[in-house]
């Protein structure tokens, strides 16, 4: 994919340029909350090492602790015990190097489509507003949504509103991409497009990709590996190579195999905690 530009000065040029992703590293992370005056543990000693440029996965049930570890990695919380790192450095509070994408939109309804992707550049304070205008460009362009640049955000479906969140998430360039069932509220034809573009956008873009679903076929589609959780408390109970070859189609009958036999291991281990998807 090329962009559209009109002619890159060097500022803009350097802002595109491809970021080496991160190395993640996940040490003996423990997380408690407190309802109703009492200490529950929803995530109990994880350890976890996800290499740079790695799509990793997240599935199981829900309550399982996929949202809270995300947030950890984000750095909008912090875990009770146990140190996250990205390339060695510990995590304690929210970085340009990490965004995050959520199902909700989340959008500002009252900016277009230009000024929301604008808005997530607004961490790079070195650029000018029409260097900023020209990476939102670039990352609109990306995700196919150059001839809406100026709609209004009412004006777009689900899956444009996706779209748009995650021009915003990539723009300020991050190293890791955090993404949180993002296509979880779309229907099928559109989330299939966007299975396509995302790995698309993967590969061009080279991000560590940290990515939380509760369908199994969505992150045998993306992943190089699938996390599995189970829950009370939340544990990684097995991991997934997925070695089929990209640009990987949910409907593909390899890929439906792989399929089974995860949701049968999620299976067995629901059983074996007694507990009911
Ligand atoms: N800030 C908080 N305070 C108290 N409890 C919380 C908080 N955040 C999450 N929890 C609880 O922690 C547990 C795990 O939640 P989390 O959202 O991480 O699970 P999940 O696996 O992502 O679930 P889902 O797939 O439904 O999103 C749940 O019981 C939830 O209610």
């Amino acid at each position: 994919m090329q962009a559209n530009l009109s002619t890159p000065h060097a500022k803009v040029a350097a802002e595109l340029k491809i970021v080496p992703p991160s190395k993640l590293v996940i040490e003996k992370v423990s997380k408690e909350f407190t309802r109703d005056g009492k200490k529950f543990t929803v995530l109990d000693d994880i350890n976890l090492h996800i290499e740079e440029g790695e799509f990793v996965c997240l599935v199981g049930p829900s309550g399982c602790g996929k949202s809270t570890l995300l947030n950890l990695i984000a750095g909008l919380d912090s875990p009770t015990s146990g140190v996250i790192y990205t390339n060695g450095n510990p995590v304690y509070a929210p970085g340009r190097d990490r965004m995050m994408m959520f199902q909700e939109h989340a959008l500002f309804p009252w900016l277009d489509v230009l000024g929301n992707v604008m808005f997530g550049l607004k961490l790079k304070p070195n650029l000018n507003d029409a260097e900023r205008r020209e990476v939102a460009k670039y990352y609109i362009y990306l995700v196919g949504l150059e001839r809406f640049t100026h709609s209004a955000i009412h004006e777009l479906s689900g899956g444009m509103r996706q779209r748009v969140a995650l021009a915003r998430s990539l723009a300020p360039n991050p190293n890791v991409l955090l993404m949180d069932e993002p296509f979880g509220a779309l229907d099928a034809l559109t989330r299939e497009n966007l299975y396509r573009d995302l790995q698309k956008i993967w590969q061009q873009r080279k991000k560590t990709i940290v990515f939380v679903t509760h369908n199994i076929r969505e992150a045998v589609c993306l992943g190089d590996r699938v996390l599995l959780f189970s829950p009370n408390p939340g544990k990684i109970q097995e991991e997934f190579k997925i070695d089929l070859p990209r640009l990987r189609d949910i409907n593909n009958s390899n890929l439906s195999e792989v399929s089974s036999v995860i949701t049968a291991a999620l299976k067995q281990h629901l059983d074996a905690k007694g507990v009911a998807e």
